[in-house]
């Protein structure tokens, strides 16, 4: 994914060679994920300022940002959200499925494992792991908690590209350094650690306090 973004100054199609700025993907995967829920309401259109409302981002830079995907659909009525979900997801290269692995089988874990957070978007958790022996074994969704020394032998199996932490932010860096070793390409980080990856291998850490950070910005201006 690090290798499909870049921060350069953004050309009109925000792209830089065949590449989407960081901006541009940013935008489209808030849009996709307003889309993505709203297709699941049973929603079949939607207009540029009802994403706007719901992602914060101005309504003229969404229609410029969609413009690139043809023809707009009639004013007032909007873009129809199928075909708008998957010409972004082609645009993003997140068509088909995606193998992920999730480490830590605890409160947040669980949680994960048995929602459909990630399905929705075509990620599909293959396998959870956890270094608890009285967990090990365990049923969680359809999953058995398998050891994390069998880390390795299912990223190759499974052709895992994603590993999902929500293990203590104690244990976060030998686990990551873990998957670098095995291939993993992409860490979603739930805990708090500063993780220390090589360049080829992206980190994203979610935090709930900085998502708020960042509503709070839009209330204060
Ligand atoms: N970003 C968010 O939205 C959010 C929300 C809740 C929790 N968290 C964070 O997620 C993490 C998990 O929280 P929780 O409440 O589920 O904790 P928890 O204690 O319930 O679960 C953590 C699990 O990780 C396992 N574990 C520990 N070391 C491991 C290792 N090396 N390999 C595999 N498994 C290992 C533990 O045995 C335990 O089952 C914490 O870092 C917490 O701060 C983030």
């Amino acid at each position: 994914m690090s290798s499909m973004i870049e921060n350069d100054a953004e050309t009109p199609f925000g792209k830089v060679g065949d590449k989407l700025t960081l901006g541009v993907a940013a935008r489209l995967s808030r849009y996709l994920q307003v889309l993505t829920q709203a297709k699941k309401m049973g929603k079949e259109t939607i207009s540029s300022q009802e994403l706007s409302d719901y992602t914060h981002v101005n309504s003229t830079q969404i229609r410029r940002d969609l413009s690139g995907f043809g023809k707009f659909g009639k004013r007032g009525v909007g873009y129809n959200v199928d075909s708008l979900v998957s010409q972004i997801r082609k645009i993003l290269r997140t068509s088909g499925q995606h193998n992920i692995a999730l480490f830590g089988a605890g409160h947040l874990g669980r949680a994960i494992a048995s929602s459909d957070i990630f399905a929705d978007h075509g990620f599909r958790v293959v396998a959870i792991f956890d270094n608890d022996p009285g967990k090990i074994g365990e049923l969680v969704g359809t999953h058995r908690v398998r050891p994390a020394g069998d880390l390795r032998a299912v990223v190759d199996e499974e052709d895992i590209v994603v590993a999902v932490l929500a293990v203590p932010t104690a244990a976060a860096q030998m686990l990551a350094d873990d998957l670098v070793s095995a291939g993993v390409k992409i860490i979603f980080n739930y805990s708090e650690a500063l993780l220390q990856v090589p360049p080829e291998v992206t980190v994203h850490t979610s935090s709930p306090a900085v998502d708020l950070l960042y509503a709070l910005y839009f209330y204060l201006t």
